[in-house]
């Protein structure tokens, strides 16, 4: 899954000049709490192609061996690197153009040139990819949150399948063949978010909402976003119009002034009722009375008006305290069969739809008869586990973060799961504990950031030999190599099963199903 609570970046094997994406929740993240904030050079999508001939680079064709940072090379571009960027070869070196498309041609100035690896900004595009499209988004350029919109949506998903493919060629060589199922894709790639966190800024006198602009802290608005449900982008804009008219000012860091860091919208798709979290650098709201009465009467689909307070200078969103100003503690949720009461910084899949089908994939993988023990390992707030409870003998999730594993056991009664048991622990201590202590479980289910399992859990796995292993993965890399320590420990891969949490990003899902030999 995504939303990952991953505080160990470790370099991109695909594109090392990268964070990878996901991380834990950062000021301005897109997909997932945290997205991975590219960086992004013009993407040229349906755009006439600029001549850059004045800008000093030098003749195309580069210096051979010895290419240096303002060489001008073409590129034949073969495949979508883990940041959506286009992945090629250029003397045997892989070259990481962002904006460029699989099968295209395209000339590049070389920014940086490394031993194994060459970063190019995108000058021109010689052969133009038929998967090439205008991006709808008027800000995608300057906004982050997405990497692939100006690939059509088709492309976008085998470009996916293909990150797979790549990550297990590489990582798992003790496989022969990868038996991949298509990527469940949506139909409507488009509206999907359930929650938007935008960093409020200033831009010519005017308070605006957005995502940071990769690397920088210049906040770009992006207003009408075409990935959140439309329900957000109406809030959004209004509580814009009705803090505007109250003078209340967004947060500035650099001047320690102003009140509001960040807006955090969250939608409720079964209820269609709204939860608002403003979060501010100061304790004090000013005209929160008047703030609350222009909300309740402007929209009357806000069910929760909450203030959180942030008063750190960490990239974190979320600060500790959290008040709720007006209506409902909790927004309630549905996900198939299952009821959630979300607080406002409890976590929550951001995709439902996609949610449903990786949940039912990770079901149909377990095999479950009604007899079985299965763990959740790393079950943040208990959704896969709960999934399954109801086909299960027993469910014991394990998670690090106690406020998770409350809310675990509260979508557990409310979702009246009565054999479902939630821990705090680290899964790699917890469950070689309960092994010799002589609990064995049939089916396991991972579900771990992007640093992937530690090696002790798997270990652990491997000695408590459950006859299905669900591994559900939000970084194809770490899952591959996994899998092959997997492969080693005795387990055979059945089928992966990529799954499209975020259309026109980057981002791939991927959950696989290991049995005993
Ligand atoms: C990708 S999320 C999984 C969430 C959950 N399965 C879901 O679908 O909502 C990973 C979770 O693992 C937790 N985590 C990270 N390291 C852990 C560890 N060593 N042991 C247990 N949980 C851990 C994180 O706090 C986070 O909630």
């Amino acid at each position: 899954m995504n939303k990952k609570n991953d505080h160990h970046h470790k370099p991109n094997p695909f594109n090392p000049t990268k964070r990878p994406a996901g991380g834990v929740e950062k000021a301005g993240a897109a997909p997932y709490q945290a997205a991975d904030r590219q960086r992004k050079s013009k993407r040229l999508g349906g755009k006439p192609f600029p001549s850059n001939q004045k800008n000093g680079s030098k003749p195309y064709g580069g210096t051979g061996e010895d290419v240096k940072p303002g060489d001008r090379i073409i590129v034949t571009i073969k495949r979508i690197g883990i940041n959506g960027e286009g992945v090629g070869y250029y003397k045997r070196k892989a070259v990481f153009i962002d904006g460029a498309l699989p099968n295209e041609v395209v000339k590049a100035d070389v920014l940086k040139a490394e031993s194994n690896y060459i970063t190019a900004r995108l000058v021109d595009i010689e052969k133009r990819s038929p998967d090439r499209q205008q991006p709808p988004c008027p800000v995608y350029d300057a906004c982050g949150g997405c990497q692939l919109q100006h690939m059509t949506y088709p492309a976008q998903l085998r470009a996916k399948e293909e990150l797979v493919r790549e990550a297990f060629s590489r990582y798992t060589p003790a496989l022969k063949e990868l038996p991949m199922r298509p990527i469940l894709g949506m139909d409507n790639p488009w509206g999907y978010r359930n929650k938007a966190q935008l960093q409020a800024g200033w831009q010519d006198e005017q308070l605006i909402t957005g995502l940071y602009s990769p690397g920088s802290h210049r906040v770009v608005d992006i207003s009408g976003c075409a990935v959140q449900d439309p329900a957000i982008n109406e809030v959004t804009d209004t509580v814009k119009a009705i803090l505007t008219r109250l003078n209340i000012a967004p947060y500035q860091e650099r001047t320690r002034q102003g009140t509001l860091r960040t807006l955090v919208t969250r939608v409720g798709r079964q209820s269609g009722t709204v939860q608002l979290t403003l979060i501010t650098a100061t304790e004090q709201l000013p005209s929160r009375e008047a703030l609350i009465a222009a909300i309740r009467k402007e929209l009357p689909m806000v069910t929760t008006i909450a203030q959180n307070i942030n008063a750190t200078s960490t990239p974190l969103i979320f600060g500790e305290e959290t008040r709720v100003l007006w209506g409902s503690e909790h927004l309630d949720e549905q996900l198939g069969d299952l009821s959630f009461s979300l607080s406002p910084r409890a976590f929550f899949q951001l995709n439902p739809e996609q949610t449903v089908k990786l949940y039912n994939a990770a079901k149909e993988a377990a095999g479950l008869t009604g007899e079985e023990l299965v763990v959740d390992a790393y079950c943040g707030t208990g959704t896969i586990g709960l999934w399954l409870a109801p086909y299960a003998k027993q469910v014991r999730g394990i998670e690090l973060i106690p406020e998770a594993v409350e809310d675990a056991r509260r979508n557990a009664r409310l979702s009246h799961a009565a054999n479902a048991e939630f821990y705090v622990g680290h899964a790699e201590t917890l469950l070689p504990e309960w092994v010799k202590r002589g609990i064995r479980p049939d089916v396991v289910v991972v579900d771990p950031p992007r640093t992937g399992c530690d090696r002790r859990l798997l270990s652990a796995i491997a000695a408590a030999r459950p006859a299905r292993l669900v591994y559900v993965s939000c970084n194809p890399s770490t899952l591959a190599k996994d899998c092959q320590v997997l492969l080693e420990s005795g387990y055979r891969l059945a089928w992966a099963q990529p799954v499209d949490m975020f259309p026109q990003t980057s981002h791939v899902e991927c959950l696989i199903l290991m049995v005993l030999n």
